[in-house]
């Protein structure tokens, strides 16, 4: 049987008088690829940051590998999780090789065992090290900060990652190619399970081996690619669908 990674029971949360997520369970494996796409302020953000402890529930239990959240330490917990936004915020006057490099300082690793991970991690991400390593972020394309922010999330190995619309602010073909990345990276690292939260729905669908569906708070369809676009589980769903077939019919008329 695959292993609960990341369990939510009956998760519910509050911003003073709001209540902005009512009543959330879901389980994901380990290794999965999750996308969470859902219109503005259906709660995705919030959801992810209750995963790595950014946000605390007001009621329910988060378990991960098994262990309630509430008991474990923060600190060390946030060390196993890689975490990617959109404003990534590299320190400007450190080169890349250095803002890779803040996690593995944190965990007191020697010099050699650093720049040698730091210079996977470039491969990883196809920035040549030799070019990117001692550039600082102003001398690199928006998208290219957006892989720096991918290697520094992945510098300790964390069997977690969460992305929050990390691609959010790029334009369409940088975005693309970043999605190909991803996709490979994922596959490439055996067993790490991804978060990933978008409103894009192409995004979500090609990305995700399960796509969580939201709407103000709520789950509406947590299923395959696949079983959402055959199936959609509710009216939602199909609306939200119904934003691509548009599209698809405009380039059909286009063929004519
Ligand atoms: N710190 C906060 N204090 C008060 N309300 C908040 C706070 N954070 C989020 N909210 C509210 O919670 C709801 C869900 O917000 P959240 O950021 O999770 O949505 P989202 O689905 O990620 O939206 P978007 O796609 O626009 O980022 C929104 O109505 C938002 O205004």
């Amino acid at each position: 049987m695959t292993k609960a990674a990341i369990q939510f029971k009956h998760v519910q949360k509050r911003f003073g008088d709001d209540l902005v997520i009512p009543d959330l369970s879901f389980t994901i494996s380990q290794g999965e690829f999750i996308t969470i796409l859902g219109t503005s302020g259906s709660g995705k953000t919030t959801t992810l940051k209750m995963v790595n402890g950014l946000l605390q529930p007001s009621a329910g239990e988060i378990t991960i590998d098994g262990r309630p959240l509430s008991e474990l330490d923060l600190v060390q917990l946030r060390r196993h999780m890689g975490y990617v936004v959109q404003q990534i915020g590299l320190f400007p006057h450190m080169t890349i090789a250095q803002n890779i490099a803040v996690v593995a300082q944190l965990l007191h690793w020697n010099k050699e065992q650093t720049s040698q991970r730091v210079r996977e991690l470039l491969q990883l991400v196809q920035l040549n090290p030799r070019e990117y390593a001692t550039r600082y972020p102003s001398q690199l394309s928006g998208g290219q900060q957006q892989r720096v922010g991918v290697a520094r999330a992945l510098v300790a190995n964390p069997p977690y990652v969460l992305f929050d619309e990390p691609f959010g602010a790029l334009d369409a073909l940088t975005r693309e190619e970043l999605q190909h990345e991803i996709k490979r990276i994922h596959e490439s690292l055996a067993d790490k399970t991804f978060m990933f939260v978008t409103h894009d729905i192409n995004e979500a669908l090609y990305l995700g081996s399960r796509v969580m569906v939201m709407h103000e708070g709520r789950i509406e369809q947590f299923a395959t690619p696949a079983e959402i676009v055959r199936q959609p589980a509710t009216p939602f769903v199909k609306k939200l669908l119904g934003t691509v077939r548009q599209n698809q019919e405009l380039w059909g008329q286009q063929d004519d």
